[in-house]
């Protein structure tokens, strides 16, 4: 449980963010990258993926990132798992913790999983339970909660009827994904005052994109309303291979200036953070899309 004023940040650059950046990346700087995050004081780090690497090339690598990484204390090392092959993969490369992925959307499903919601959740039982019998801690996603790049507006029941299930198969958060960042302030606060009627805020976490430049506000809101968990990306790398047109998570860098402005702790330099963003900016040959980085490297 968080102590009052304390907010945790998920990095997903290493894995939201390099699935979908087009330079090809050497397996020297994801470990760089995966080392400096850590040395700024993320505490939890997803660091790749174990899913069909015909489906995500720049995801395949992960058992080499994973069984290389230089692991610091107090760190957790996360990677996602579709199935269970993807379940086996993470446990003999040595993840800390999994995480299953299911959407609100039944295109998006099967776009990105090849299956629909029911199925994708009937795969992740086996996952539940052998990650239960190890002691692997598992996150649930939910994609498109704030809309689909397929069937547009998605309704808030549809998000509350996937994230009961996995919270109620064992997942010990869900992460909302806005996969396609179309949500506003009004639609995350709808989004959230029907989730908070039937679950904790410590069981949500939120996880913005930044397409349309409202992820900030919308994480904003969703500090308001208790959640106190939020993913990011260093750079604002990233995108999703299954929703055109989605640019990446909100910038950590961002997200940690916001925080520090309204007094609320991260543990997490933010200097060195803006120098992770921009060193993995440069090995990728592209420009960070942090606002503060660019600010504060000028
Ligand atoms: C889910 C599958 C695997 C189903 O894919 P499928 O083709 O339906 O799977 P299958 O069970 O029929 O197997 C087909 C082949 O895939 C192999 N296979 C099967 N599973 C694995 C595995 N785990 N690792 C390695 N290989 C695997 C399997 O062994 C077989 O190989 P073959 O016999 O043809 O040689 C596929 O659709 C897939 O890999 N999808 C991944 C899509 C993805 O990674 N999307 C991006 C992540 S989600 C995201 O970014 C959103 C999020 C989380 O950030 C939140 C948000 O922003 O919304």
């Amino acid at each position: 449980m968080k102590r009052p004023g304390e907010v945790t940040l998920v990095e997903v650059g290493p894995r939201d963010g390099l699935q979908n950046e087009a330079g090809t990346l050497t397996l020297i700087d994801k470990l760089q990258l995966i080392d400096d995050l850590g040395a700024a004081g993320l505490t939890v780090i997803e660091a790749g993926s174990f899913v069909n690497p015909r489906w995500v090339p720049q995801m395949a690598d992960s058992e080499a990132v994973f069984q290389a990484i230089n692991r610091k204390p107090g760190v957790r090392y996360s990677a996602l798992t579709p199935n269970i092959k993807g379940l086996e993969r993470a446990i003999s490369a040595g993840a800390d913790e999994v995480a299953v992925f299911a959407a609100a959307s039944e295109s998006f499903s099967h776009k990105n999983i090849n299956c629909s919601i029911d199925e994708s959740l009937a795969r992740f039982a086996p996952v539940m339970e052998q990650a239960a019998e190890r002691g692997l801690p598992v996150r649930g996603y939910v994609s498109c909660v704030l809309g689909c790049p397929y069937e547009g507006e998605v309704s808030t029941d549809a998000v509350a009827a996937v994230t009961d299930k996995l919270l109620q198969m064992g997942c010990y958060e869900v992460s909302l994904g806005d996969t396609i960042g179309t949500g506003t302030a009004g639609s995350m606060k709808a989004l959230l005052d029907r989730l908070l009627a039937d679950f904790t805020p410590d069981q949500l976490a939120v996880h913005c994109h930044d397409t349309y430049g409202q992820a900030l506000a919308n994480i904003l809101v969703a500090l308001e309303q208790g959640i106190a968990t939020i993913d990011s990306s260093v750079a604002g790398l990233g995108g999703c291979p299954y929703a055109k047109g989605a640019s990446g998570n909100v910038a950590s860098e961002d997200v940690v200036y916001m925080l520090e402005g309204m007094g609320i702790r991260t543990g997490i330099d933010l200097s060195a953070l803006v120098a992770a963003g921009n060193r993995i900016s440069a090995a990728l040959g592209r420009d960070t899309l942090s606002r503060v980085a660019r600010a504060m490297s000028a």
